[in-house]
This record gives C-alpha cells, structure tokens and sequence, in this order.
C-alpha cells in the first residue's frame, strides 16, 4: 500500500516511482495506492476506486473501473452505472481554454533581465524574459534546479549576484512552498488581520474564499489545520494581498484531486479577472499545463548547476521538457486531460520519430 508516493517529487521521480511500483506486480502480488496527480494515477494503475460523498460526513467507494474510464467518470462528475451525479459540472481540459471564452487583451509587459545567483555548490543562470498581465507562466522543472530561488528572486527576498541589468521592482504576493504558521489566532481572524479588504469583499468571497471551502475551518485555530487545509489558507492569503504579480509555489501539495482541479479554477479566473501575473511551480502536470499561459523550463543537473529559459509556448516548452524526460503525453479525446503513453508504446514511438512529444492533436 502506497499512500501519496508522488508528493513533492518531480515529474522524473514521479514515473520513476510508478515505475517501481510496478515492477512489485506479480501473481501473488496486489499493489493499492493512493494518489492525487491524475496523470501519474492513469500512468501507474490498471484499477481506480473512486471515492465520493460528504467530507468529515460520509464517503462512497465505487467499484473498481479500469483507469482510463475511471478517471474521465471522476472528472464528469457522473457515475453511468450508478445514475449518480456527484458534482454539477464536468470538468474539461482544453489547452488555451480561457475561463468564459473571453477574448484576453495581454497589453502590459514587463521585461526582467538575466540573472546569475550562486547558493552553495548550487548556480543558476536566468535567461532574460518578460511577461504580461492576465498571464500564467508555470516552472517546468526538475527538484532541486532553482525554481524557488528564482520565484525569491522576483519576490525581492533574495537578490541576484549580477544581472545584465537592474531587476524591476515589483510589487509582489507569495504562497511559498513550505507553510509554517506562526500566527495563533482563527483562520477568520488571520484574514481580517492580513487581507481584510479582499475578505470583506463579495466578488473576492465569490471567486476565491467559498470555492475553497473553509466554511468549516474558519473559526478553527491556525495552528491546527492539516496540511490541506492550511494549503487552502495559504492560497487565500497569497490572492487576497494586492500586488502586481503573484508567486504560486507548488499550489497542489496537499490537495486531493478534486481540491487541484478547484484551485486551478479559481487561480486562472483569478489572474485573467483582475489582470495581474502569475508565476505557479507544478509538479502535477495537469494542473501545470491547464494553468499555464507560457511555461519556463529549467535544464542542467539538480543541486549542482541550472539554467531557467525565457518563457516559451506552452507548446514549445512541454516538447522540450518532456523530451528531456523521454516520455510523451497525448490528449484523452474525452475531455482533453493530458496522459502519458506507456513507454514504447505504439503512440510514444510514432510521438517521438515525429518529434511530438506533446500532442495538441485529439486521438
Ligand atoms: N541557502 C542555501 N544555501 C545553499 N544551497 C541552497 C540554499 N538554498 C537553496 N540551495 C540549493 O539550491 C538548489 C536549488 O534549490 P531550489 O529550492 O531553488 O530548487 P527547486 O527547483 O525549487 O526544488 P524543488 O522542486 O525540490 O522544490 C538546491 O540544490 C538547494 O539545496
């Protein structure tokens, strides 16, 4: 049993750990696992469960289904068998999908220049780049290569030892990777204190607050929510705070599927609504790639040197990243969630002699 193995790994360790996983399989052997990133699930298993119901009220397991199927009822919302609508709307994921389909005007940019900064033994080139408001660039990226120590560069927490010229300054909101409160009081009165004016706000309690579901948490000390739920918290916090451009590091740690899939939302709507800019680091390559406007991918060797690209297309990039990696995704022609070929798989063969190594194109 398997509880989560894919948490805080990256993409490589992720497939490498399913991977293992598998090669336990035997006559005698049966593996369950629990897991969130949906990509490495379908990737991993040949059976899902799904669980539905009232959280901390009551939960349904279903029979298992083979996993392709599985996923795509979860994301429906609708279990066939059953006639049973577990959630009003299906969930679908069109790249480039903008929320309401509106037409998206991206007028302001701001460039940064190249950066240099050395941390120990650890050295991190940034190509220049620049971006845009109403605009989502994710870091594609394996651990260790520099993504937190560029998202404190542009935090203003750390600098840079040179750069081809000034940084911009820029007036900035952070989630940070790790969540350590120190704060004692409600998570109510966390908010009051640190955001009041978007709290008070109907629009922010419309878009951000309710979808994040803390109804149940919000009286409830600080210092003793679960790790999913200070994640809930911490994201309310980092939206709420003005700024120009927010800071999103790895969103999905400690959120289940269906939390990943609401925060992904509400962060998009978010963004493109108030017409900011947002840096995201993501390991879930679902969430990465739904989020994502542009993406910059990191290369080099992990703790020991890195280079980070301007931001690309998320076309672009996701070839370049996935080829690094050797593996190649396709559309589900269901709902157009990205999915792994199973190596040297017919799809992963023809993907690769094209040079497709990730496919926009539907089955
Ligand atoms: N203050 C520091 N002193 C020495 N080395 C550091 C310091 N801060 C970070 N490093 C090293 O720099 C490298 C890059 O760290 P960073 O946290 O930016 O990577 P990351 O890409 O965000 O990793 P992950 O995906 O695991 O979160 C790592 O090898 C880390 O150990």
């Amino acid at each position: 049993m398997f509880d989560e193995p894919s948490s805080y790994l990256d993409v490589k360790q992720r497939l490498k750990a399913a991977h293992i996983i598998r090669s336990m399989l035997d006559d005698q052997t049966y593996v369950i696992t629990v897991e969130h990133d949906l990509s490495v699930l379908d990737y991993l298993s040949d059976f899902v469960c799904l669980l539905y119901g009232v959280p901390s009220v009551y939960g349904v397991v279903t029979v298992p289904s083979p996993v392709r199927e599985g996923i795509n009822i979860f994301l429906d919302g609708f279990i066939p068998a059953e006639n049973m609508r577990f959630r009003q709307e299906s969930l679908t994921f069109k790249i480039a999908e903008t929320a309401d389909d509106e037409i998206v005007e991206r007028s302001n940019s701001v460039k940064y220049p190249a950066m240099k900064k050395t941390l120990g033994n650890f050295s991190l080139d940034i190509e220049a780049g620049d971006f845009r408001d109403s605009e989502i660039i994710v870091f594609l990226g394996e651990n260790g290569t520099g993504k937190t120590t560029f998202v404190k560069m542009l935090a203003g927490k750390l600098s840079p030892d040179s750069s081809s010229e000034a940084p911009p300054e820029l007036n900035v909101s952070l989630k940070p990777q790790m969540i350590a409160p120190k704060f004692t009081g409600s998570v109510r009165e966390l908010f009051i204190k640190q955001i009041k004016g978007a709290f008070l706000h109907p629009q922010f309690q419309t878009d951000v607050v309710k979808p994040m579901q803390l109804d149940a948490i919000i009286d409830q000390s600080v210092q003793t929510l679960s790790g999913g739920e200070l994640q809930r918290v911490a994201l309310v916090l980092a939206l709420g705070k003005p700024a120009d451009v927010y800071l999103i590091d790895e969103p999905s740690a400690y959120l289940d599927s269906e939390q990943r899939i609401i925060a992904s939302r509400l962060i998009k709507r978010f963004i493109l609504h108030s017409r900011k800019t947002c840096f995201v680091v993501e390991h879930d390559l679902i969430m990465a790639t739904y989020l994502a406007d542009r993406v910059i991918c990191y290369s080099g060797t992990p703790s020991v040197k890195a280079t980070a690209t301007a931001p690309q297309s998320l076309l672009t990039g996701m070839n370049s990243f996935l080829s690094g990696l050797d593996v190649t995704m396709r559309r589900d022609p269901t709902n157009f969630r990205p999915r792994f070929n199973k190596y040297a798989s017919l799809k992963d063969k023809e993907q690769k002699s094209a040079g497709t190594y990730f496919f926009l194109g539907d089955d």
